[in-house]
């Protein structure tokens, strides 16, 4: 029996396994039983903590339900940091994904602020299929159209609608998530503009479905906002499951997402019991 860690930013969940100590046998299969609903435990993202490369505190792994390997997660950053910065006693730690290294620091009351990097704005950085500006899309689909594309680490489009509630996400999102333009796939935002600091966001991810809360779809949000012109560098994203304070840093192209985290329960779990 292995123990595991359920945890969630913003209601964006995840399984989390700690093979630090040593690798655990997760197949991307298994990871996908681990994460139905249904028949496992649940999750949007399962998470593997490996250990920590020379210039990290650890090695973070992401996996969506459908067994694919993501380059980031915002929220999961925040959950990851948040354990292993406790576990020592530290205020700031820095995560590596197979996209970059990540450092979160501690704020005062239970938030952590997550250096996301730098927002990549070139087509083949997203990637998109063939030379376009990402900042218009040639995509349409129902109500929404003329999304605009970075990566954060993974592939993010986002459109910007009038009419947050009237937009089908379940219905376009996964068709938008496998349009031939996006080769790798992408997670899909759809953002109402409140005020030049205040924004709606909900996304459809990829690999992953409907979720409460996406940390780098809220980083995509505000690099496309202010690529845009309908924000500040500044903005609250507030999403299903909350909000995040997001900042686009003008000096180095940073994005800073500042949430908190939580850790929803603990247990045990029968990796031989998910499969091979
Ligand atoms: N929930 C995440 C993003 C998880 C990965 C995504 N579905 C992908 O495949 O790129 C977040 O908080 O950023």
């Amino acid at each position: 029996m292995i123990p595991f860690r359920k945890m969630h930013g913003l209601g964006n969940d995840f399984v989390v396994l700690d093979a630090r100590a040593g690798a655990l046998p997760v197949t991307p299969a298994r990871a996908a039983a681990i994460a139905d609903r249904h028949f496992g435990i649940g999750c949007d993202q399962f998470i593997v903590m490996e250990p920590p490369p020379a210039g990290a505190d650890v090695f973070m792994r992401i996996r969506n339900p459908d067994g694919s390997e993501a380059g980031a997660c915002g929220n999961a950053t925040r959950c990851i940091a948040a354990l292993v910065a406790d576990e020592r006693g530290a205020d700031r730690v820095v995560v590596r994904t197979i996209a970059g290294d990540l450092p979160v620091e501690r704020l005062p009351g239970g938030l952590w602020r997550a250096d996301m990097g730098p927002a990549r704005l070139g087509w083949r950085e997203v990637p998109l299929a063939r030379e376009v500006d990402t900042l218009h899309l040639p995509l349409a689909l129902g109500p929404v159209a003329d999304p605009a594309a970075c990566s954060m680490g993974n592939p993010h489009a986002t459109f910007f609608v009038d009419d947050f509630d009237a937009i089908p996400v379940t219905e376009i999102g996964p068709r938008l998530e496998h349009d031939a333009i996006f080769p790798d796939r992408a997670n899909i935002g759809f953002a109402q503009v409140l005020a030049p600091d205040r924004m709606r966001l909900v996304i459809w991810e990829r690999g992953a479905g409907l979720t409460l809360a996406c940390g780098s779809g809220a980083c995509a949000a505000i690099v496309n906002a202010v690529r845009r012109g309908l924000t500040g560098r500044r903005a609250t994203v507030t999403m299903p499951g909350g909000d995040l304070v997001m900042e686009w840093r003008e000096s180095d192209g940073h994005v800073l997402m500042t949430g908190p985290v939580a850790t929803a329960f603990t247990g045990t779990l029968d990796l031989g019991a998910y499969g091979s």
